[in-house]
This record gives structure tokens, C-alpha cells and sequence, in this order.
């Protein structure tokens, strides 16, 4: 996961390739309240880690649930409709699967058991309603106390007394402002109907029906079959009781889908985007967004278990839908509708209002920072595709998953071919979190960017100079990925050594260079299977390696390997010879400089600190010969590129580097 402040995505060309998509949030969150209720142990497969659904564990583990992990298996072992614990504080982010259905099912164990919860959750959180369905609950005699704002979380549910419960009356319950409040009643009730059958009556025009429908038929696999008129009634049989069905299976989140049908739909492909997890046999109503995305122009095909997407129409096609049924996905049509030949009006969504963020707001918002003309109305959004040329934009996400799941497609901008596009910067990208979590790596690995278009920012300098810390942290920062050619450079040494080549001898130290079997994982690195980390920060194979660099074949075998690092998002390349010789073209290049005296004294630090006796004096004069053979020789020689930023780190902490580095990049960036 990216847990930049922001990450810059470079305009997008193409997609195509396979996507696994991550577990259902509603189906996991259900799964997880139905095994925590019921007696017996639940085998859970595949089920989604994220924010939700950790905010859901942590209540049920308090709760006293026993989980076991098991590789890719969760095992729970449920309650059995006991309490075992009566007092718990529960925080549930901003997880509306976590908040309603354990306000509802804790309402109804706190008051027939006797005991007393608090829930509470992020600050948007406590702006999401909840009064509905507590109204509901004290309409059947649980007690609960706003703690808060009336209507909202925090609440506290039961008061350590034991109630006992109106079940003979439906129980009626608003179902226009969430069907979760619905969904928390029928998840809930089950554990009353001791005395006789329990019916929910629904106040309203009830939305987001297929959420009804997940909920009914996860019941049905917990043995708990509800009576039903439309939408409008349910009656819970009496002596209902939820029975493990043993083991059970997540699907692949259909909301998640959305962004990769619409990536299908809007990039050109090589190949189809396919996508995994989630088919046209899905249990959720999300999967639907696949007609809404065919009505705009993809070219859909599926199964179980999998769809394939390209484009079909282009440019897309707008359309008018009512999206009550889709109103999570549906976001993702508000982006397509940039791709379209006319405008797209979405309806009925008056629910965006109160979830994550107010979606109707921040999404107009943010695709007029792109240049779109965006009309927004109580319960619609009618997006105008853009006239005139894109603007790169910052994109605000308002701690909202799909205000940046669905802006990361405004990428897809260069839709003239040959025509660059513009970049598209994604504030706080952590906020996927909540459903999906490595969405944009997910992303990266299926796009390609347009040609020349991936930034790079180059930092070279002498040796210890302090470049290799600066780059990495620079790289951290920008969630770009980094390039220690350096490195390239000590593992031919090593290899060489490995292989008795002569450092002196060029071509078959340059042969040694083109067939290079280096992998990078995390901070370790393999040289044909071999873990040569330590051996590669030797002093000895520094000097090795400023051997082998001198040869001018080398240098041309490497050149190829450096160039495959420029990926999304980004690239932060160290050297001596990265902004002049290896990209010429980088956005930012940086200089880094320090006395010898300075630099020999931190190498000395480092040494001793890693307990090697070392030489002062020895160390500045070896670094002085260095220096010259870097400078002078040849082939790419360690000088700073005309167009870079110098920048002598004698008298500055690795931080002020880093910031005055990121100021520099800032910009030159278009935002
Ligand atoms: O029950 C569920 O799993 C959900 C119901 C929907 O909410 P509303 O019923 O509030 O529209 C949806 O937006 C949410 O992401 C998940
Ligand atoms: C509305 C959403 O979440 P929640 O489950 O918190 O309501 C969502 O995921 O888009």
C-alpha cells in the first residue's frame, strides 16, 4: 500500500492483463458478524484484509471470538449467541458493515444478556446516520444511548440490565437514508426469535436493494431462512439459529472490479483486462455495473469467477441511469463519463451524501479540477465530457477508497495518440485502505504509461556523499521505485570475482554485465540466487566496482538495465551518471556534493559503527583518488548535468536534504 502524502500517476496509454481482486468488503464484514454469532467453528477463505475488516476482528476478538489464521484461512470460532464478555469499547473506523450490523446484534445481546458496549468510529464516522436503525432498536426495547450527536455514532448500547424485547410487533425501520440499517436488523434478530417468529417492516422506498440480497442469501448459508414479502417485509422464523456452513468462500469485491471494467473500457488493449475473483455469477449487486459499463461502450465477457474486458465503443458513450441499485460502483461512471461523446447523468444516488465523504460534492469537485463541467443536484451528478484539454490536477480524496480508485482513471488522458497527457496526483492514497488496500500496485501492473512519460528524478554525486540515503528516502516519499545503480555496478564486480574475470579485462566483464542475474527485494539483493547485500557495501567492492566502471562496454551492458527501472509510478535513480548519460531527460536532477573531509569522516562513522577498524586519513586520501577517477574518466564521467540542482550537504541533516529535494520536485511538477 502507498502511504505517501500523495502519489503522482503519469498519464496512461494501455492496459491489459490479469488482475486477483481482493475480497468482498460486504460479504467478508457479514461473513465475519454470522461466524462470530453462531456456535462452531467458520473456515473463512479468501476473505479481504483491509481497514473494514480489521475494524471487525478487533470487535469480534474483544468480543472474546477466537480466530485462528491458517494461511490464507481464517478460523472462527463464534459465540454461539452467549456473550462471553458484557463490557467492551469497540472502535469501527469508518466501516458501515462493522457499525450497524454490531450496533444491531450487540443492542439485542446487550438487552435479552445483560451488558453494556460503547461503538465508536473515525470522526466521519460520527456524521454518518445511524438514528434509523436505533430507532428500531428502541422500538423492540434495547437500550441505547446516543453518546454523541443524536442519530449518530458514538452510541452505547444496552445498560448492563436485562430487557425484555417487544419481538411481537414488527419491528418498522427507515430504509431510504442505508439499507444497512435493514441488513443490521436481519442479521441481528435471529438471536430472538425464541419466543415466536420476528418481522421487519420497511418505512419507505427501501435503496441499494442488492445489498438485501447479499444479506438474505449469506443468512440462508448460516441456515436462516427468511420470509419475505418483496421489500418491504421479512419474517425471521421462530427458533432461527445460526448454523456454520463449515467452511464458506469470499468472492472478489464487485465494486473493486468497477475500476479495472472501466480500465478495459477506456485503454486501449493489447490484450484484454482480465480480471479474477468475481464473475458474472457474483452474489453482488455491484456486479450489475458491468451492464452500465457495456451501455457505455466495453466489451464485456465472463463467467464464474472471471470477466474480460476491452474497449468496444470509442469514445465512450454517455448515458442517463437510475444507480440506486449500483451506488457504490456507480462512482466509477462519474469518470467514465470523461471518456464519453456526450454527458452522463447519474440518479437516484442521493445516499453518495452520507457515506465516506458527501461523494455528490467531492466528486464533482475534483472532476471539474480536470476541466469537466459537472451539474450536481440532491440525488444526481450529470458529468459533461471535457471540452477543452485536461488539466493536471492534485486530486483531493477526502479519506474516501473510491474518490481515489475511481480519479487514478482520469489518467488515461493522452486520448489523442502521440499527445503526451497530463499527470494526475492522488492525495493521501492510503485511504484505499478501507477496501483495497494494494489497489494502485495492482494498477501499475497492467497499465503502461505514455512513452517518456514515467518522471524520474536523478541524485548523483561522489562517493559518500550521502546520495544512496537520499535517494532511498526521496523514493520512499514519492512512492516511486529506486535505482542504486551503484549497485549494478558492485554486483558485476562481484560476479566477476565469483567468475575470476580480471577487473581490467572489458569484454568479458561486459558479457558478465549484459547477463546479470539481479534481483532486488526490498532492502536485500540477489546476485544469481545469492544474497550479496552484506558483500555488496564492502569498501573492497566499492573500489572493484569503480574499477569495472570505467570500461565504456560495461557501462553500454548495464545502460539497458538501468533504463527497465524507469516504471509507474516513478523512478528515483542514484549514481554518477544517471542525469547525464543514463536519463538525460529526468524532471529533476540533483547534484549532491559534500567535503571530502565530511564525507570521509561519515564513511568512518559507519565503519566503526558496524564495528570495522578503520583510518581516518586513509580513508580521505582514498577518497580523493576515487573522486578523480570518477571525474575524469572518459566515459560518463561524475559531473553534474548543466541543467542540475547542486546541492553541498556539508553543513545540512539528511532531512533538510531531503525537503529542499522535494521542494525542488514540487516544482517542477504541474500541480
Ligand atoms: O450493506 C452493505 O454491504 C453496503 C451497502 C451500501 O450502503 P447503503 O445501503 O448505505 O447505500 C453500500 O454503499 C456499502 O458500501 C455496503
Ligand atoms: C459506502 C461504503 O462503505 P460502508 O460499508 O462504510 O458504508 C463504500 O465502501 O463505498
Amino acid at each position: 500500500m502507498y502511504t505517501t502524502e500523495f502519489l503522482d500517476l503519469p498519464p496512461l496509454v494501455r492496459a491489459g492483463g490479469r488482475v486477483r481482486l481482493p475480497g468482498s468488503k460486504s460479504i467478508s464484514n457479514r461473513v465475519l458478524l454470522l461466524a462470530g454469532l453462531a456456535a462452531g467453528t467458520t473456515e473463512v477463505h479468501d476473505l479481504l484484509d483491509s481497514d473494514d475488516t480489521r475494524v471487525m476482528l478487533d470487535a469480534l476478538r474483544l468480543l472474546g471470538c477466537d480466530l485462528q489464521r491458517d494461511g490464507d484461512v481464517l478460523k472462527v470460532t463464534g459465540l454461539g449467541g452467549q456473550l462471553s464478555r458484557k463490557e467492551a469499547q469497540l472502535f469501527l473506523g469508518n466501516a458501515g458493515t462493522a457499525m450497524r450490523p454490531l450496533t444491531a446484534a450487540l443492542a439485542v445481546l446487550a438487552a435479552s444478556q445483560g451488558g453494556q458496549f460503547q461503538l465508536s468510529g473515525v470522526a466521519r464516522m460520527h456524521e454518518r446516520p445511524i438514528g434509523d436503525l436505533v430507532q428500531a432498536l428502541r422500538q423492540l426495547g434495547c437500550p441505547v444511548a446516543d453518546l454523541g450527536q443524536p442519530g449518530f455514532p458514538p452510541l452505547q448500547v444496552g445498560d448492563g440490565g436485562v430487557h425484555a424485547l417487544n419481538t411481537a410487533a414488527p419491528i418498522r425501520v427507515r430504509g431510504d437514508v442505508s439499507s444497512q440499517f435493514l441488513t443490521a436488523l436481519l442479521l441481528a434478530l435471529p438471536l430472538v426469535t425464541a419466543q415466536g417468529p420476528v418481522a421487519i417492516e420497511v418505512d419507505g422506498e427501501l435503496i441499494s436493494k442488492p445489498y438485501i440480497d447479499i444479506t438474505l442469501r449469506l443468512l440462508a448459508r448460516f441456515g436462516i431462512a427468511v420470509e419475505r414479502e418483496g421489500y418491504q417485509r421479512f419474517v425471521l422464523p421462530q427458533g432461527s439459529a445460526y448454523r456454520t456452513p463449515g467452511r464458506i468462500h469470499v468472492e472478489g469485491d464487485a465494486s473493486s472490479a468497477s475500476y479495472f471494467v472501466a480500465l478495459g473500457a477506456i485503454a486501449g488493449t493489447d490484450q484484454p483486462v482480465r480480471i479474477e475473483g468475481v464473475g458474472l455469477d457474483s452474489i453482488q449487486g455491484d456486479i450489475r455495473f458491468v451492464e452500465a459499463a457495456q451501455a457505455m461502450g466495453a466489451q464485456v465477457t465472463g463467467g464464474p469467477g472471471w470477466l474480460e474486458v476491452q474497449r468496444g465503443a470509442w469514445p465512450l458513450k454517455g448515458l442517463t441511469l437510475d444507480c440506486n441499485h449500483i451506488p457504490d460502483a456507480a462512482m466509477t461512471l462519474a469518470v467514465m463519463a470523461l471518456y464519453a461523446d456526450g454527458p452522463t447523468r447519474l440518479n437516484n444516488i442521493a445516499s453518495w451524501r452520507v457515506k465516506e465523504t458527501d461523494r455528490i460534492a467531492a466528486m464533482a469537485a475534483e472532476l471539474r479540477k480536470l476541466g469537466a463541467t459537472v451539474t450536481e443536484g440532491p440525488d444526481f451528478i450529470e458529468v459533461q465530457p471535457l471540452a477543452g484539454p485536461w488539466q493536471a490536477a492534485s486530486i483531493h480524496t477526502y479519506d474516501d477508497h473510491r474518490m481515489a480508485m475511481c480519479l487514478s482513471l482520469a489518467a488515461f488522458n493522452p486520448l489523442v495518440a502521440g499527445e503526451p497527457g497530463v499527470p494526475v496526483r492522488i492525495l493521501d492514497p492510503k485511504c484505499v485502505g478501507k477496501t483495497f488496500p494494494d489497489y494502485f500496485e495492482t494498477l501499475f501492473e497492467v497499465v503502461t504509461p505514455a512513452a517518456d512519460q514515467v518522471p524520474v528524478l536523478t541524485v548523483d554525486g561522489p562517493t559518500a556523499s550521502g546520495k544512496g540515503t537520499l535517494a532511498s528516502e526521496l523514493a520512499r516519499r514519492l512512492g516511486f521505485h529506486l535505482l542504486d545503480s551503484g549497485a549494478l555496478y558492485r554486483a558485476t564486480a562481484l560476479a566477476a570475482q565469483d567468475a575470476g574475470v580480471s577487473l581490467d579485462d572489458e569484454a568479458p566483464l561486459a558479457e558478465l554485465a549484459g547477463r546479470l542475474a539481479l534481483r532486488f527485494e526490498g532492502q536485500r539483493v540477489y546476485l544469481a540466487g545469492r544474497d550479496i547485500t552484506d558483500p555488496l557495501r564492502l569498501e573492497s567492492t566499492g573500489g572493484m566496482a569503480s574499477r569495472v566502471s570505467v570500461h565504456p562496454a560495461v557501462r553500454q551492458a548495464l545502460h539497458q538495465l538501468q533504463l527497465s527501472f524507469r516504471r509507474a509510478p516513478g523512478l528515483v535513480a542514484d549514481g554518477r551518471d544517471m542525469g547525464t548519460v543514463v536519463f538525460p531527460g529526468a524532471s529533476l536532477k540533483v547534484f549532491l556534493t559534500a567535503s571530502v573531509e565530511q564525507r570521509a569522516e561519515r564513511r568512518y562513522k559507519q565503519l566503526i559503527s558496524k564495528g570495522v577498524s578503520a583510518n581516518l586519513p586513509q580513508i580521505q586520501s582514498d577518497l580523493r583518488l576515487r573522486d578523480e577517477r570518477d571525474a575524469n574518466r572518459s566515459v560518463a564521467p561524475c559531473r553534474p548535468a548543466e541543467d542540475a540542482m547542486l546541492l553541498d550537504n556539508s553543513a545540512m541533516s539528511i532531512e533538510d536534504s531531503v525537503v529542499q529535494c522535494l521542494d525542488w520536485w514540487r516544482q517542477r511538477r504541474p500541480f
